[in-house]
């Protein structure tokens, strides 16, 4: 049956999710309702520039006091689509005081206080919903935290930045440049406010941290998480990933310890092989696989930037949200989390693609080989690329076994190097670099990329 009295719903942030949420709000205004059980209306928007064109938002509804907003005390939901951490942490706090729920889609905010959040939300006897802040449209959030309850989640690994994956997508099938790419992207409004955030991994790393605390009911917040953005992949690497079978993504992977006593989190470009699942994921799509003990693996695929896609989240946490309020309870509080220890990236095990820049003369190849062997990195193969003094481009270019299988360097000018290892911990590939540096015959380590997905 229909309550009469609507649940008042205050929107902070009127951009591209916002105007998205505002127009599904409006324009679906009965569908809500008899999904809710009750219509939803909106009480206020609060945006910076209210004078800005904003089609089929109402003018009349649009404040620059968004504290006042939160203050009214007669709202049921605050949906924050602003980003970034203050004002709005403190916006989010006084709704919460006022008796408000909350429905957020700012990853950032969440993976640098997240607990203190929920703490709060529960304090006040309110929800905090955010599927939104991972993985776009992309229902993610709520199976990890309801559907695989109870089951054992290992592994969380995927591509959640859909600014990065467009990028990288452009520029290995078009060969745009990485500008060109970025400025493409921000128009289509996947790009962060600050794209910094999208291009240095940051954002991928607070969607990593939420990921990494929920399925590992553990805290994880972004500072625990290594980061490398996309800013040091160059076009050769893109080419040398291609002439390996390979393509680069930004990924976001989260593992517990074998013995279940730790956990690590990070994000970085990798290589994968194309005939992995993750590589066919173009433009701003994201892909997240969540290995579970029971379950096996779980693969989550789709829209992972953009306003209506992520509307499409905020949407679905609005419903969420207006229907605990009408039934008087709360939904997804936090679970009991423990307190797992978080591993430093030198623990993570993985392979990698090393690409140095080597004098070209006898015993380059055995003394490269013997850096390897000494730090306990186990070479996979090896590729050499002659590139100067008559060497005339690539030669040489067969993957060679083993170190010291490959045939002789020629003499004379540089060469290039490509090393493919075994796993091995990415503290002892550290080593080898550091150690590899030292060496006078190494001009140069052109790249490193770990290689992830067999
Ligand atoms: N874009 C995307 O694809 C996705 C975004 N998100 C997250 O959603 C959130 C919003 O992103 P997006 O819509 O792209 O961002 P936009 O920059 O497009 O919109 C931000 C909105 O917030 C308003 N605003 C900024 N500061 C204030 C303030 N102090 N008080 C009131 N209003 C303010 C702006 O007002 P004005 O319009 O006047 O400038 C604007 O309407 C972020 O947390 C982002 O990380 C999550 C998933 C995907
Ligand atoms: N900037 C983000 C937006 C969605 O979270 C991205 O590109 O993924």
């Amino acid at each position: 049956m229909m309550r009469t009295r609507p649940l008042k719903v205050a929107l902070l942030g009127c951009g591209v999710v916002g105007s998205e949420v505002t127009r599904i709000i409006t324009t679906q205004s009965a569908d809500l309702a008899a999904r809710i059980g009750a219509p939803i209306e909106l009480a206020g928007i609060a945006v910076r520039r209210p004078n800005r064109v904003r089609e089929g938002v109402p003018a009349e509804l649009l404040t620059t006091d968004a504290t006042a907003l939160v203050k009214r005390g007669d709202l049921d939901v605050v949906v924050e689509v602003i980003g970034g951490i203050e004002p709005v942490r403190t916006l989010i706090t006084t709704a919460f005081e006022h008796g408000a729920s909350v429905v957020s889609a700012n990853k950032a905010l969440l993976a640098a206080d997240g607990a203190s959040l929920h703490a709060q939300a529960a304090e006040h006897g309110v929800d905090l919903y955010y599927e939104a802040a991972v993985a776009g449209a992309i229902p993610l959030i709520r199976p990890l935290r309801e559907s695989l309850a109870g089951d054992k989640v290992n592994r969380v690994l995927g591509i959640v930045n859909g600014t990065t994956n467009f990028i990288l997508d452009k520029m290995d099938t078009t060969g745009a440049g990485y500008s060109e790419a970025l400025d493409e992207a921000t128009a289509l409004g996947y790009a962060e406010a600050d794209p910094t955030a999208d291009v240095e991994g940051f954002d991928a790393a607070a969607k990593a941290a939420i990921l990494a605390g929920i399925a590992f009911h553990t805290r994880v917040t972004i500072d625990d998480v290594h980061r490398e953005g996309l800013t040091e992949v160059t076009a050769a690497d893109i080419a040398s990933a291609k002439k390996m079978g390979c393509t680069v993504k930004l990924l976001a992977i989260c593992e517990r310890a074998r013995d279940g006593r730790s956990v690590t989190a990070r994000v970085h470009p990798a290589m994968i092989p194309l005939s992995h699942p993750l590589a066919s994921v173009r433009g701003a799509y994201n892909a997240v696989f969540v290995e579970a003990e029971a379950a096996g693996r779980l693969m989550f695929y789709g829209p992972g930037a953009g306003g209506a896609p992520t509307a499409s989240a905020v949407l679905g946490d609005l419903v969420a949200a207006c229907r605990n309020k009408l039934a008087a309870t709360t939904g997804a509080g936090e679970s009991a989390y423990t307190q797992l220890p978080v591993s430093p990236m030198g623990d993570v095990v993985t392979r990698y693609h090393i690409s140095l820049d080597v004098a070209d003369k006898p015993g380059v190849l055995a003394q490269v080989a013997t850096v390897f062997a000494e730090h306990d990195v186990s070479i996979d193969t090896v590729r050499q690329q002659g590139r100067s003094q008559g060497l005339g481009g690539d030669t040489n270019d067969g993957a060679a076994d083993a170190p010291g299988g490959a045939g002789r360097l020629r003499e004379g000018g540089e060469a290039s190097l490509v090393v493919v290892t075994h796993r091995a911990p990415d503290a002892a590939l550290s080593a080898t670099v550091a150690s590899l540096r030292t060496l006078d015959t190494v001009r140069g380590v052109a790249s490193i990329m770990r290689v992830e997905g067999e």
